[in-house]
């Protein structure tokens, strides 16, 4: 069986089975999946491994809980991703492609999953011993599905395909939208790219993607939404060497907007790489920025970049620094803004990274919180009064949120909170006309002075 791409080349379905059973493995063992997806060198293959394991991500949790019933006890780690994976295969299995919520859904025929998983095992010496009962486990599947699913039916993990944590997390904060919002999670996003206006004008990159048959549309003051989509490599397309555009989702486009900089501000993004937020700021205004990262490999993809949108210069530092050391990057001259892009659970873009949900552990969120604590009070002090700070993060959780915004308030009474967004939940959906996002928060605080 052969998955078709749109660039007419094929890939057979049991190689890119092999090769996504290693990368379910990878999240099994607590790996994150961008990297190992990241390292698959052929555009093709990479799409077609990313389409099967995200696939496998969103239906985790219903995968798990069916296969136990059916096996006791794995051989081995391998097995249990290919084993795994199939099921959220079969699951879908035999449905017709056309109804609207299967739009992206691999759908193939029962026998074609079976035989294509039980090729994978003649080829890989972790699996050839368990082929019979790979075999026999999927068989067996088929002919008891029914009696299964409805076995599995009351268990949350395996009906919203999050960890229980997680559910009850969001259960708590959000009582009357918690199952739209984790369901919803599992529609792919759009490709959302945000078009450099320092380089270009919108309407003109609009009519050249048209030309170039690449379907797009509008949404705010500089974004565009890609229609169709896009399997050959990204920094193959129309512009991007030009340095046009970035990639970047509509949610996170509004962060320059709600920071407000102006020409001639001295501004900090204290957590800055790779860069998408402050490239935007740099666009927006002739601006002095630092920008810090603890990252270093990070740091240098921002640099690269800034270079390649044509927006490094004089203007711009940037700083291998932790954001909470003020002795070691801070030289004392105040900001009239900064932007707190701070590290968090990323619970708000499971759509684009469905493996989070099941690699964030619940103590991780406490970690998250105490962090980004102490980088906020860190960086209120290098903010001059009258100056503003916006914190950010991609999360859906309430105690990184409003619960940290809240907490900051109470902690610091020369902060004012200034009208911003707070909590944007995650729009996705199925219809061209409506404009999806991943989740954010944005909390824009003021610095009072003195004598206020
Ligand atoms: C959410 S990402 C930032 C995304 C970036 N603002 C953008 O728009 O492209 C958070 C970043 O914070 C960095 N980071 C985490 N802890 C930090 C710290 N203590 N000081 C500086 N950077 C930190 C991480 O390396 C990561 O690159």
């Amino acid at each position: 069986m052969k998955i078709i791409n749109c660039n007419e080349l094929s890939v057979q379905l049991s190689d890119t089975m092999m090769v996504t059973s290693h990368a379910i493995l990878e999240v099994l063992q607590g790996r994150s999946l961008t990297c190992f997806l990241d390292k698959i060198d052929t555009p093709v293959k990479r799409s077609s491994v990313q389409s099967l394991s995200f696939h496998a991500m969103r239906y985790l949790g219903w995968a798990s809980a069916v296969g136990k019933c059916l096996i006791k006890k794995y051989p081995n780690k391998l097995f249990e991703s290919l084993w795994l994976l199939s099921l959220t295969l079969l699951k879908f299995s035999n449905l017709e492609k056309n109804e609207k919520n299967l739009k992206f859904v691999p759908i193939y025929k029962d026998f074609v999953i079976v035989n294509e998983a039980v090729n994978v095992t003649n080829n890989m010496t972790l699996l050839k011993p368990y082929k019979s009962l790979l075999n026999a486990g999927l068989r067996n599947f088929l002919r008891k599905r029914c009696f299964l699913e409805n076995m599995v039916e009351d268990n949350l993990e395996a009906c919203w395909n999050y960890q229980r944590w997680w559910i009850d997390n969001l259960r708590s904060a959000y009582y009357d939208s918690w199952e739209m919002m984790l369901s919803l999670a599992n529609i792919p996003s759009q490709l959302a790219i945000r078009v450099n206006t320092r380089q270009i004008d919108r309407d003109s990159v609009v009519s050249i993607f048209l030309e170039n048959d690449i379907d797009c549309r509008r949404f705010g003051d500089s974004g565009i939404i890609l229609q169709k989509k896009i399997i050959s490599k990204l920094d193959n397309l129309v512009g991007f060497s030009e340095g046009w555009w970035c990639v970047q989702d509509a949610g996170a486009q509004l962060a320059g907007s709600i920071l407000g900089v102006e020409d001639g501000m001295s501004v900090l993004d204290a957590c800055a790489a790779p860069g998408g937020k402050a490239s935007h700021l740099l666009e927006l205004a002739n601006i002095n920025l630092l920008a810090l990262d603890c990252d270093e490999v990070r740091l240098n993809r921002m640099k690269q970049n800034l270079e390649r949108l044509r927006l490094y210069s004089d203007n711009v530092k940037l700083m291998h620094a932790d954001a909470m050391d003020l002795e070691k990057w801070w030289d004392g001259k105040l900001f009239d803004a900064v932007l707190a892009d701070v590290p968090c659970s990323a619970s708000g873009i499971v759509r684009k990274h469905p493996d989070i949900r099941w690699l964030r552990k619940e103590s991780d969120i406490k970690k998250f919180v105490l962090r980004q604590i102490k980088i906020i009070d860190a960086l209120w002090n290098t903010v001059a009064p009258g100056g503003k700070m916006l914190y950010v993060t991609c999360s859906i959780f309430y105690e990184e949120c409003i619960g940290q915004a809240l907490s900051f308030l109470d902690r610091h009474s020369d902060a004012i909170f200034l009208d911003s967004p707070a909590q944007i939940l995650p729009v996705s959906c199925n219809n061209d006309n409506i404009v999806s996002h991943d989740g954010f928060f944005y909390a824009l605080f003021k610095k009072k002075f003195s004598f206020n």
